[in-house]
């Protein structure tokens, strides 16, 4: 199975750029750019992603990406993601970055956006993978705050398909941003939402009615609510799942208790997506291989996932259906 995992063609939904930082770059950018990281060593690094919830990973997420200062930074952690990408067949992706954690540090909106933009670019041409890249809103942070960074990405309104809503859930439901996604929306901007994975199924509700999400990253908990998933399942609604970053922040437990298999089986439009990966421990093929391996997943229900992944792309009906039909033709 492994080996049919590997070479199985499939999209990345779910991805936050800055969530890609290996511990390896963390230590070259601190060492160039003089800032300093309260880790020894690599290995030292690594045995800190070890998280209660989720604030507590973005505690360190926030802190590590201090090191992520030039256009130049930004495009060699995003071509490090692509290249790791491209090798496990993933032939379409769709980006998060969260410019408010950089313009906070004073790095000018566009001195991330170009990086990351010029490495998606190169990527496409040298790898062969496609890109999307979704600007998402830190909901810890004020509806005003969103709005500001909203005006600086209308210039680069080309450049960027979706706006998203990610960091601490509790507390900051998606009814706290109505007017910017409406605003993003009247843009031209799609709507993707994180909801329900620390929150409570309320708030995919709320992504779904208020902010007009056409997808739901994470959702996970919608499974507590059965008239959601009816909801979910009839209007096709996609959920980018990510099975090892719910595992490594105590959505559950273990892996057999995901729902992912119980989303799958129930008829829901879900795909299989690594987060953070070096923080999570697994890039997307590490993923399908834990849930593969929870399950005992068959190679048909690993070819769902996979077309699930391009249904749920922010692509063209002929851009999905060449991937499809790449699919399609792959016997592994
Ligand atoms: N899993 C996650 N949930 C919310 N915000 C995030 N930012 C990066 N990863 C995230
Ligand atoms: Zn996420």
């Amino acid at each position: 199975m492994d080996d049919f995992i590997a070479g199985l063609p499939k999209a990345e939904l779910h991805l936050h750029i800055e969530g890609t930082l290996e511990p390896e770059l963390a230590f070259q950018l601190s060492e160039k750019n003089g800032i300093a990281i309260p880790f020894q060593s690599v290995d030292e690094m690594r045995a800190a992603y070890n998280f209660k919830d989720l604030q507590s990973f973005l505690d360190l997420y926030y802190a590590s990406i201090s090191v992520v200062l030039t256009e130049e930074d930004f495009h060699d952690l995003t071509m490090a993601y692509l290249k790791k990408a491209a090798s496990q067949n993933v032939r379409h992706t769709e980006i998060f970055f969260d410019p408010q954690s950089h313009t906070d540090r004073n790095i000018p909106f566009e001195t991330a956006l170009n990086g990351i933009t010029a490495a998606l670019k190169q990527a496409q041409t040298e790898l062969g993978i496609s890109s999307h890249l979704i600007l998402s809103f830190l909901r810890h942070l004020s509806e005003e705050s969103a709005i500001q960074t909203l005006q600086q990405a209308i210039p680069f309104r080309e450049q960027i398909i979706a706006v998203g809503l990610d960091s601490s859930e509790l507390g900051h439901p998606p009814s706290k941003f109505v007017n910017v996604f409406a605003e993003a929306r009247r843009q031209g901007f799609r709507v993707v939402c994180h909801a329900g994975e620390e929150g409570p199924p309320e708030y995919i509700t709320e992504a779904l009615d208020l902010l007009q999400a056409e997808r739901i990253d994470h959702g996970v908990r919608c499974m507590e609510d059965a008239a959601l998933v009816e909801r979910l399942i009839e209007e096709q609604i996609p959920l980018t799942v990510c099975p090892l970053s719910n595992i490594r922040l105590c959505v559950f437990e273990t892996m057999t208790e995901h729902s992912l298999k119980r989303m799958l089986d129930a008829g829901l439009v879900v795909s299989v997506n690594s987060d953070d990966p070096p923080y999570f421990g697994g890039y997307v093929n590490e993923n399908f291989l834990a849930v593969q391996e929870a399950f005992d997943l068959s190679r048909d229900q690993l070819v769902k996932l996979a077309r699930n992944s391009f249904e749920s792309a922010f692509l063209t009906e002929e851009e999905k259906q060449k991937l499809i039909s790449e699919l399609a033709d792959y016997t592994g």
